[in-house]
């Protein structure tokens, strides 16, 4: 990927090599790839798979796959036959066929890739998840039938929407990967459910640092690095690939939950309410459910207060533990015997880890949180953005910050901003544009949902004046900007 303007990407290197082969995938089987992160000579990882050799020179800067014969999917997301996916720098994905197929992989050779064969389907670690979407389709079915029947009832008697089913587990076990196939799986059996992402390293459909929520009703990108998740799914001044979805955002401002849980407590508070409301304005919506995702819990951290805390706000009745025990154990022993606002039972459904799933170092989640800002404010390969650059006064905007912990009485307070004093210390930082009046009390700009982020290029403290880059034209002087820890200003994004 090369994006003009942005002077840390790497250029394509001539010298990189590529191979076009073909891959046999048998019912069940994996094609697991990751795509390099930089140029440079790579190493394929030798694996017990049908990979073929032979290489011949490109200049292909990304890995393409392209479906020749069968059916396959993307986390749940079907490829189409003979296109051919473009997936960029970073990406760590698998295609996955359930009646077998053929890929013709080309471009850049893998940093690394295998292909994952199973003697029988049922060893596959995918079932598991497939017999779960069945019975999500069969509760979405009753739900549906709930509603046309009793749906005109007064408020408080109407009938339970579709299933809410909670994802959660220790860390990389799969969580995000089993949300994200159970949203692709249902949209693609035309339903409409929403998602909701509790965990702000991620950031669904946003930058890092938010919590947010959004209907998937059209299909999902298969060449985001986040498999639809990312932020290439939300609005842009630019054309997308596929439908973009519109996410509520709110802007936690931190890596970790437990930096800040009571403000993480408010915000998933906001988007249960913001869930609840959508699901009962859209008859389809709330037939379909919500699937959450959550931040990796821990029981010796104490995170099942956390997880119990996600499940009352949106009224979960189906709780997924993915290859974690001792967290299904502890919160089967807090929670088990409770009944959702609905009075239904929750249900807790234990699953395997897939052996697939790839724990994520620290400068992996640097590279995606880079790249998802980048691309947020420049677009990707197939499509360029011209983000707006204004030079503002320091006078011009309302700018605010969270104190630093070390601050006495912080704990306490619970606006949790203060007012910024703009310097050269802001320079390359990301602010959220909050939906918002300057005149608004603290904590509501605080709890406020996110308009969008910009990015501050460059502060001149002697002119007092800042360069700011936002992705769509417009003053930012009426709208209160939140300066947060998190995420970290890395990159200089006009380098
Ligand atoms: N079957 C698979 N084949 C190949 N890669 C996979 C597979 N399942 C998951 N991965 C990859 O492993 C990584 C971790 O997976 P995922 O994000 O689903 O885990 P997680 O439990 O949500 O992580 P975290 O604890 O950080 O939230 C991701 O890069 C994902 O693309």
């Amino acid at each position: 990927m090369s994006i003009p303007g942005l002077g840390q990407i790497a250029p394509p290197q001539p010298t990189t090599t590529s191979t076009t082969r073909t891959i046999t995938l048998r019912p069940f089987w994996e094609y697991r790839f990751e795509v390099p992160r930089r140029t440079g000579p790579t190493t394929v990882t030798p694996s017990t798979t049908n990979l073929p050799t032979g290489t011949t020179p490109s200049t292909t800067s990304a890995t393409t796959i392209r479906l020749t014969t069968g059916k396959a999917e993307r986390d749940g997301t079907e490829l189409a036959l003979n296109h051919t996916y473009a997936f960029p720098r970073g990406t760590r994905a698998r295609i996955l066929t359930y009646t077998g197929a053929t890929l013709e992989v080309a471009g850049e050779l893998p940093a690394s890739e295998r292909v994952a064969q199973y003697a029988r389907p049922e060893d596959s670690p995918e079932v598991q998840v497939l017999n779960l979407h069945f019975a999500l389709q069969e509760a979405r079915k009753k739900a549906k039938e709930r509603s046309r029947r009793d749906g005109g009832r007064p408020e408080q008697q109407q009938p339970p929407p579709g299933p809410r089913v909670l994802i959660c587990g220790g860390p990389d076990t799969g969580k995000t990967t089993v949300a994200r196939t159970l949203t692709g799986l249902a949209t693609r059996a035309g339903g409409q459910p929403l998602v909701a992402s509790l965990d702000p390293r991620e950031g669904m459909l946003a930058l890092p640092g938010t919590v947010s929520a959004a209907v998937f009703g059209t299909v999902m990108d298969v060449e985001d690095p986040a498999g639809g998740f990312g932020v290439r799914g939300t609005p842009s001044s630019g054309p997308s690939a596929v439908p973009v979805k519109l996410p509520n955002v709110y802007y936690f401002g931190r890596e970790r939950v437990e930096e800040d849980v009571p403000f993480w407590r408010t915000l998933v508070g906001r988007l249960g309410g913001v869930v609840r409301a959508k699901m009962a304005a859209d008859l389809v919506v709330g037939e379909s459910g919500l699937v959450v995702d959550t931040p990796p819990a821990s029981v010796a951290k104490g995170d099942i207060e956390m997880l119990r805390h996600a499940m009352m706000e949106f009224a979960v009745n189906i709780v997924v533990v993915v290859g974690s025990p001792d967290v299904q154990a502890a919160l089967q022993k807090a929670w088990g015997s409770n009944k959702t606002l609905y009075g239904e039972p929750i249900t807790f459904l234990p699953l395997d880890q897939s052996d697939g799933v790839v724990p994520r170092d620290y400068e992996f989640t640097k590279f995606t949180r880079e790249a998802a800002i980048k691309e947020y404010f420049f677009g990707d390969a197939k499509r360029t953005l011209s983000p707006f650059t204004q030079s503002v006064g320091f006078d011009d905007l309302v700018i605010f910050k969270t104190p630093d912990d070390a601050e006495e009485g912080y704990d306490n307070r619970p606006d949790g901003l203060e007012r910024a004093e703009i310097s050269a210390e802001m320079s390359h930082w990301t602010l959220a544009v909050m939906n918002a009046s300057v005149n608004d009390p603290l904590e509501t700009i605080r709890q406020a949902p996110v308009m969008g982020f910009v990015a501050v290029a460059d502060v001149d403290e002697d002119r007092r004046r800042l360069k700011v880059l936002s992705p769509v034209s417009g003053r930012l002087g009426n709208r209160p900007l939140v300066w947060a820890r998190w995420p970290e200003p890395y990159i200089n994004l006009l380098g």
